[in-house]
């Protein structure tokens, strides 16, 4: 679906060059669900605007469904194929209602009023809006104007979502329904690059890209980093509440493959 090779990235800011990544190598596969995670200005934000056709290249290229991002033709394709959900939902937010709000992006495209409508009301179903199709935007909760942000990008009919640190402004009953919105779609087929910097929401299983001042100075699972790598010391990681218990059994003599990555693994633990 993705493959990223020997990329590279420079924001001009004036005179000044920021090397925002350098030399990148990704493949993400159609349907799978790859975390990436990095501290500030690491180059996550950047990554992901590239892979939505808003950033090209400096050196490298880039391939979305087999479409080369060099090709200026491409981007439009790319952009409706890949669609980006950020941090700030208001960012994204164009109508006063939902329904205004999708319809918005399905301008121009050429549906009837009628299969408009019919597409409108299915995505916002997706993201269990159907009782807000005319509700104030001002008046939904953060979690819900991110959910309706989902929806507009899922109206476009998307092979791949970049949720681009989607739940960093949200409250935790927030951040778990935008989380499990991304994890129902996965399991649906959807690709997903989840970008996080919470590291409880690298899931236990799937691929994690861990980025460093532009480089990915880690790619493999949850286990090998947060049981076997040095890097979350040198990158002065608070882990996850589980995974410090999980050291602790590690001291204790418990195998690695049996320590836990997330609340269900330490449940067994302690019922086993
Ligand atoms: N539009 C821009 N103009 C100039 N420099 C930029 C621009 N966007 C990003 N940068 C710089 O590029 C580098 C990478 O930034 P980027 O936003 O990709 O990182 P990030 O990992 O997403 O950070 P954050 O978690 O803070 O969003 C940083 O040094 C940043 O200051």
């Amino acid at each position: 679906m993705i493959q990223i090779e020997s990329v590279s990235y420079a924001h001009r800011d004036g005179e000044k060059l920021i090397h925002a990544l350098q030399n990148i190598n990704l493949t993400v596969k159609q349907g799978e669900w790859i975390s990436v995670t990095g501290a500030n200005g690491s180059g996550k934000s950047t990554l992901s605007r590239m892979l939505n056709g808003l950033l090209v290249p400096t050196k490298g290229t880039v391939q979305v469904a087999g479409l080369d991002l060099a090709d200026s033709k491409n981007r439009e394709l790319v952009k409706q194929k890949v669609q980006l959900v950020f941090q700030n939902p208001d960012a994204q937010m164009v109508g006063s209602t939902p329904i205004e709000d999708v319809a918005f992006g399905l301008e121009n495209r050429g549906y009837s009023s009628e299969d408009m409508r019919s597409r409108i009301e299915e995505v916002l179903r997706k993201v269990g809006l159907q009782h807000k199709f005319h509700a104030d935007v001002s008046s939904l909760s953060g979690g819900q104007r991110q959910r309706l942000a989902i929806a507009s990008c899922l109206a476009l009919e998307p092979d791949c979502l970049i949720f681009d640190e989607a739940t960093s402004m949200l409250d935790p009953v927030g951040r778990q329904e935008i989380y499990g919105i991304a994890r129902s779609l996965w399991r649906k087929g959807m690709t997903v690059v989840w970008i996080t910097q919470r590291l409880e929401e690298l899931p236990g299983e799937g691929r994690i890209a861990v980025f460093e001042k532009g480089t990915i100075v880690y790619e493999g699972d949850a286990r090998t980093l947060f049981y076997h790598s040095e890097l979350p010391a040198r990158l002065r990681w608070e882990l996850p509440p589980v995974v410090q218990i999980g050291h602790l059994l590690k001291h204790q003599g418990t195998p690695v493959d049996q320590l836990p990555l997330c609340e269900e693994d330490l449940e067994d633990l302690v019922c086993e």
